[in-house]
């Protein structure tokens, strides 16, 4: 039988751990914000969004809110997020992603200040994963690694296999399991064999952005499956990259959608609001 990993009640432990860091900074006087931009109504972003006000709520952090239209211009987002830049009152600054297609990302990402990038997506804070300094890392990346710590799972000297290579999920998942000194392979839609690469892992990670595309044929006996994919199926149903019900009687342990790596992104958002807070109280 796989163990189950659940991310929601993982993501509450952590959660409760950080409201009562929360609660001691505020008594010391420092108060925690983070400031969330939406460009558009994308009904899937929306929720994102509603789970992170929540999970703010819920810890204690501040949570300021702007819903911007869909014609937004790119030059009005970068004057947005300058002011945001520039008050003190902010720690953390998220902008959704995907922007509307008039938007260069790229040019958004670099735009938010290093010191307040709660997301780990601008340049600076993957050059620090990189070369293993300290700074912000990407939510999901980094909630898979407390997932696995937190369930028990070895990862130094493992074979990881990340299926993906996006600049948020699949490269910085790829530092991260490096610096747990597992040994790390990074697939994508070039690889060959996709199948006999993937059954060297004995921890698979896979973030492909495809509905139930990994099934018990890419698995190994008793491998560790963490499935980061978030569709919906014909019900209207979440599902994920992995095919649970093939996959479930391989893995060893496995992450159910939803309430697998998810709700992790959310904890971990969090944890770095309260770090970026840390961090600003100590240079002022
Ligand atoms: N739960 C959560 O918190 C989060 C969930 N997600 C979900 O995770 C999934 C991945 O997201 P993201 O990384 O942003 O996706 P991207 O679309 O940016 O990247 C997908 C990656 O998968 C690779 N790929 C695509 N098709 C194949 C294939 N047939 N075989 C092997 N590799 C393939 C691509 O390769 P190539 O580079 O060659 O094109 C690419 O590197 C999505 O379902 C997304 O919704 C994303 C972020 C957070
Ligand atoms: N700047 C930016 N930062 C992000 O971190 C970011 C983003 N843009 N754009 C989109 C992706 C996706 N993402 C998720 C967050 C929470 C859940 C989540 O809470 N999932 C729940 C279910 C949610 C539901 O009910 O739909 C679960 O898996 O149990 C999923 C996916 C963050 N992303």
């Amino acid at each position: 039988m796989a163990q189950i990993i659940d991310g929601k009640l993982i993501s509450k432990q952590i959660k409760d751990e950080l409201k009562e860091q929360v609660q001691s900074m505020k008594a010391e006087g420092t108060n925690i914000c983070l400031a969330v931009i939406q460009v558009g109504e994308d009904p899937a972003s929306t929720v994102y969004v509603n789970n992170k006000k929540k999970a703010c709520t819920y810890t204690g952090i501040e949570s300021r809110a702007y819903e911007l239209p869909e014609s937004t211009s790119e030059a009005e987002l970068i004057s947005l997020v300058e002011q945001l830049n520039a008050d003190d009152g902010v720690n953390g600054i998220l902008v959704q992603l995907p922007l509307p297609s008039h938007m260069n990302e790229d040019k958004i990402i670099r735009t938010i200040s290093p010191d307040k990038d709660v997301d780990g997506f601008h340049p600076v804070s993957v050059g620090r994963l990189w070369i293993g300094e300290e700074g912000f890392v990407s939510c999901t990346p980094a909630g898979i690694i407390q997932l696995l710590k937190r369930s028990g799972i070895e990862i130094s000297g493992k074979e990881c296999v990340v299926i993906g290579r996006s600049n948020i999920v699949g490269k910085p998942m790829a530092a991260l399991l490096l610096r747990e000194n597992g040994t790390v392979t990074v697939a994508h839609s070039r690889t060959e064999n996709l199948k006999e690469v993937a059954k060297r892992a004995d921890i698979l990670i896979v973030a492909i952005g495809k509905k139930e595309f990994i099934n018990s044929e890419y698995i190994k006996d008793g491998a560790v499956i963490i499935d980061v994919g978030m569709h919906r199926d014909e019900n209207n149903k979440l599902c994920g990259d992995v095919d649970y019900a093939d996959a479930v009687s391989k893995a060893s342990a496995i992450t159910p959608v939803p309430g697998g790596v998810g709700p992790m992104t959310i904890a971990m958002l969090m944890n770095n609001c309260v770090a970026a807070a840390r961090r600003q109280e100590e240079l002022r």
